[in-house]
């Protein structure tokens, strides 16, 4: 199938976006950038928040319900004058001074989206549609973490951006792939319209240390099995494939995405790709090697493959990953192992 068009880049805002707040460019503000992090407590969030207050010119807001994410993920930043850190549900109005929003607030994990499938399509449209609207209100620059999910089942491998993709819209993954499509329309329509600055990061399977680890996800999965000495559970048929992206090179992405001149949508991830099965064996090999393969049962509409066409990102934000799943997955373990209690043998 062939791809659908590609007209996202070209589209010309209707009128300008609306100015900052004059308050801030005047000699009282402190900061030179106030930046919110919606889900900032989760697993991507806490590593990006990390990153933007390297630079100490930044002051960050995380706002987050906590229904995945933690405190605990944030432990370092709280207290630091130049972070906040506030319980909010996004699917409510926030009203904030903010330059730049990024909009990362909804459960990722397909255990956890599907919990709860009416909550979560609200956390995505809802919850969107409240970031645009404190965008528009305050001049502020917004990224949504779109998601590879987006193209659904895809029948067009690698993926390319302009693949509108192959979803069921009424399936059990729908409230999460659909969710994040109809939250791609809104950052559209609300860039055409209101001339909205928007960024939009298609983001492709991410790891590294702080995912739950029970987060039902099949990287913390497999480590989280391997250290307990349990069998790792691979879904049937073991043949789908995934591509595994490490949580720097996903947050370096990020940012270069929001500080460059281009909407997206841009797919960010490692084109490096794994059938399910290789990534049980990966894992045995190098972190348990006496620990059994068991093939389970699966859940519907799983997608049979995903790769990213990473073209544009390279082109256009001068990025492609840097770290080889071998190289991310003893840190993950490094920090699984002390988060269970779990040291390595001699
Ligand atoms: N990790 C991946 O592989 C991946 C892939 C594609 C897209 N994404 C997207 O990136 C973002 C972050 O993913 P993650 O892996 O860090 O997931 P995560 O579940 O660790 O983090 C999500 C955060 O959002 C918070 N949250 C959820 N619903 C909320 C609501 N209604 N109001 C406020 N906060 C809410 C959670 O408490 C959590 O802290 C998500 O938008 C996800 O869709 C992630
Ligand atoms: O224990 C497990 C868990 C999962 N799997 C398999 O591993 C593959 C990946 O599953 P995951 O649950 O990690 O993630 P998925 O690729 O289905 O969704 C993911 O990708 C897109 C993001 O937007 C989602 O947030 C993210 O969770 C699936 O084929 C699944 O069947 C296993 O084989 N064993």
């Amino acid at each position: 199938m062939a791809s659908n068009g590609d007209h996202q880049t070209t589209v010309k805002p209707v009128k300008p976006p609306p100015s900052p707040s004059p308050l801030r460019n005047s000699k009282f503000s402190k900061s030179n950038m106030r930046i919110l992090v919606t889900g900032g407590a989760g697993f991507i969030g806490s590593h990006l928040v990390d990153k933007l207050m390297e630079n100490e010119k930044n002051e960050v807001i995380v706002a987050d319900n906590y229904f995945t994410g933690s405190k605990d993920n944030l432990r370092k930043w709280i207290g630091q004058p130049r972070f906040e850190l506030i319980r909010h549900d996004v699917t409510e109005p926030l009203l904030v001074e903010v330059d730049q929003i990024y909009h990362l607030a909804c459960p990722a994990s397909p255990i956890f989206y599907k919990y709860n499938p009416v909550k979560t399509i609200k956390t995505n449209v809802i919850g969107t549609l409240n970031m645009l609207g404190l965008a528009k209100r305050v001049g502020a620059r917004i990224l949504l973490t779109s998601t590879s999910e987006v193209y659904g089942d895809p029948l067009v491998h690698p993926q390319p951006e302009s693949y509108w993709g192959n979803v069921n819209p009424i399936g059990v993954r729908s409230c999460y792939d659909e969710g994040k499509r109809v939250a791609e329309t809104l950052m559209f329509d609300y860039h055409r319209q209101h001339g909205i600055e928007i960024r939009i990061a298609r983001i492709f399977n991410t790891y590294g240390p702080r995912m739950n680890i029970d987060d039902g996800r099949v990287v913390s999965n497999f480590i989280a099995q391997a250290l307990r000495g349990e069998p790792l559970t691979v879904q049937k048929p073991g043949t789908q494939t995934r591509s595994f992206c490490y949580v720097s090179d996903m947050v370096d992405g990020l940012i270069r995405l929001m500080e460059g001149e281009n909407t997206g949508p841009i797919n960010i991830g490692n084109p490096g790709e794994f059938t399910m099965t290789e990534l049980a064996e990966t894992v045995k090999e190098l972190i348990n090697p006496g620990v059994e393969i068991n093939m389970v049962e699966n859940t519907p509409d799983d997608p049979r493959q995903r790769k990213p066409d990473i073209t544009k990102a390279k082109a256009l934000l001068g990025w492609e990953p840097k770290v080889k799943l071998r190289d991310g997955l003893p840190l993950m373990e490094e920090d699984f192992r002390l988060r269970l209690g779990v040291s390595k043998k001699k």
